[in-house]
This record gives structure tokens, C-alpha cells and sequence, in this order.
């Protein structure tokens, strides 16, 4: 995702919990682009003053927001309050914060704010309900703030990433983080056979709904054969 943002003109912060990862992604993206183009800083996205802090050092290193991707996420079923307070939580916390300095009604400049949910976000996935229930809860938090930002004048707008299973290290550890549901790993691995997709396919999504300004309030589904906005049921008379 860094990546694609970066060969579109973009300057790229990366906050993540793991500051190994991050300093050595850091390092092989400054032989690439330069220096000059990112920036890392460790930041858990469940603590505000650190997220703050981060924020703090984006707007004097690059000057402002324009784009922000809530992507931090784990699987874990036997620790399933982490997974809530990562999975959901987290992206609240950084789009809560991140709309204090992109705002338009508060001095900013407005943007695009991408929450990555899931497949899992759209239906049940059977073995972990935990981060079922966080992605569901993503797309809708997503859809929500995409309406109150057009109603508020917010000149941010919202959508939300769905992929089906992604070749990333949360995909290889899946089988192990079941907890309870361990015995429906079978189940799981049916959806992991149907096939798993490029992170280069995630990020080209990833794009469009930053780049395209007509989308705000979207889910974007991407899987192995399927790339499809979602459609949701509506309630109104
Ligand atoms: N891999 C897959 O099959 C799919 C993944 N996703 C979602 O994509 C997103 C990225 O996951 P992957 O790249 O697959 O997994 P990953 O495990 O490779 O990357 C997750 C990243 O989040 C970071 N992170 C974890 N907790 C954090 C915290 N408290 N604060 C800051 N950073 C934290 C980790 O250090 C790691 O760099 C997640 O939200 C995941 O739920 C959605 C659909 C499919
Ligand atoms: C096991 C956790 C995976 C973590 C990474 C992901 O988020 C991958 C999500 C990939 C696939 C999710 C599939 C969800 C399927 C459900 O919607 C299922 O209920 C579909 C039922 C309807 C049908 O099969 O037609």
C-alpha cells in the first residue's frame, strides 16, 4: 500500500506497534524513493497520546493529512478483547484524531480516510466471530462517518477495503490463532483454497478509492475473480 501511494506522488508515514518492522521497511523504501519520502514512527493504535504525538511529527515533517489507511489488525480469537480494541477501536481512535487536523470545518484541508475490513466484514466467517464482528463493525463505522462528513461538511471522505484472504503473515498464522474455534479450521481452510490474493491487488483498490473522488461511503470487495462495490440494503421509505 506504501508503496503504490509513493509511485502516485504521495509522502507516506508508516506508524506501526512493531518498530523492527517498520525501521527495516523504512530503510529498503529510502534506496527505492529517497530519504526524503517516508518516515516511521512506532505508534499503537490503541493509545491516543501516541497517535497524537504521531499526527504531531506527520504535520512538521510533511505539513498536513491529505490520506489517511487504518490498516493495523490482528487475528486472534482467544485474545479477542486485543482484537476489538485493535481491530475497531483502533481505527476509531485514528479517525477520531486524524479528523481534528483534516477537518474542513476545523481549519483543514480536508481527505480521504481508507478503514481495511474484510471479507469478514461482509459475512461470517465462521471460525472467528471476534474479527468478524470488528470488520463488520469497520464497514459500518466507515459508512456512517462517510454520511456525517457529507452532512457535516467535514470535506473528508470514507471507505472501506474487503479483501478475501491476502498472502500476508496474518494469513499464514491463521490455523493457530482459532482459540476456541480451533476445530473449525477446516471451515477456514475451504475459504483459504479458494484462493488467495496479491497484496498488489489490495493496494491497486487501495488507490482507487483514494484517488477517485467519487467514492465516499463505499466497501469495495476484492477477491481472487470478484472486485465489486457492495450494495447495501436500505431501510428508508
Ligand atoms: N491477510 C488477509 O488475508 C487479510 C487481512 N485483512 C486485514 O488487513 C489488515 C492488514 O493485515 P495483514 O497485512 O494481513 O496482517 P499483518 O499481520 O501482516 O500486518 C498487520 C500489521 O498491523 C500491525 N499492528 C498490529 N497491532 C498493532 C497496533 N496495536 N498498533 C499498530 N500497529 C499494529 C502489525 O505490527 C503489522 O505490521 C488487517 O486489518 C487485516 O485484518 C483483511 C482481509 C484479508
Ligand atoms: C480466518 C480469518 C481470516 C483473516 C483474514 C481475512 O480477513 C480473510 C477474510 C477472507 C475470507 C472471508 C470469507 C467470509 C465468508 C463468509 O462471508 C461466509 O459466511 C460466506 C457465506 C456465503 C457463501 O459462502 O456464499
Amino acid at each position: 500500500m506504501t508503496e503504490i501511494l509513493l509511485q502516485n506522488g504521495a509522502k507516506v508515514t508508516l506508524l506501526d506497534v512493531n518498530t523492527s518492522a517498520g525501521k527495516s521497511l523504512k530503510e529498503a523504501l529510502d534506496k527505492q524513493y529517497g530519504r526524503e519520502k517516508t518516515l516511521f514512527l512506532s505508534c499503537n493504535v490503541g493509545s491516543d497520546e501516541q497517535i497524537q504525538a504521531a499526527f504531531q511529527k506527520i504535520i512538521e515533517t510533511f505539513g498536513g493529512i491529505d490520506i489517511v489507511c487504518n490498516n493495523a489488525g490482528i487475528l486472534n480469537e482467544s485474545e479477542w478483547e486485543k482484537t476489538v480494541s485493535i481491530n475497531l477501536l483502533g481505527v476509531i481512535r485514528v479517525t477520531y484524531l486524524a479528523l481534528e487536523h483534516m477537518n474542513k470545518t476545523n481549519g483543514g484541508r480536508g481527505g480521504v480516510i481508507v478503514n481495511t475490513a474484510s471479507l469478514a466484514g461482509l459475512g461470517p466467517l465462521l471460525s472467528c466471530p471476534v474479527y468478524t464482528a470488528t470488520k463488520h463493525g469497520v464497514i459500518g463505522f466507515t459508512r456512517a462517518m462517510a454520511a456525517a462528513s457529507t452532512a457535516s461538511g467535514y470535506g473528508v471522505r470514507f471507505s472501506a477495503l474487503c479483501p478475501g484472504f491476502v498472502q500476508t503473515n496474518l494469513c499464514s498464522n491463521i490455523l493457530d490463532n482459532l482459540g476456541q474455534f480451533s476445530h473449525l479450521t477446516d471451515a477456514t481452510q475451504k475459504y483459504v483454497d479458494q484462493g488467495v490474493i496479491k497484496v498488489s491487488e489490495v493496494a491497486k483498490c487501495l488507490l482507487e478509492l483514494v484517488t477517485d473522488e467519487t467514492k465516499n461511503g463505499e466497501a469495495l470487495m476484492v477477491t481472487t475473480n470478484i472486485k465489486k462495490y457492495i450494495t447495501f440494503p436500505t431501510f428508508t421509505q
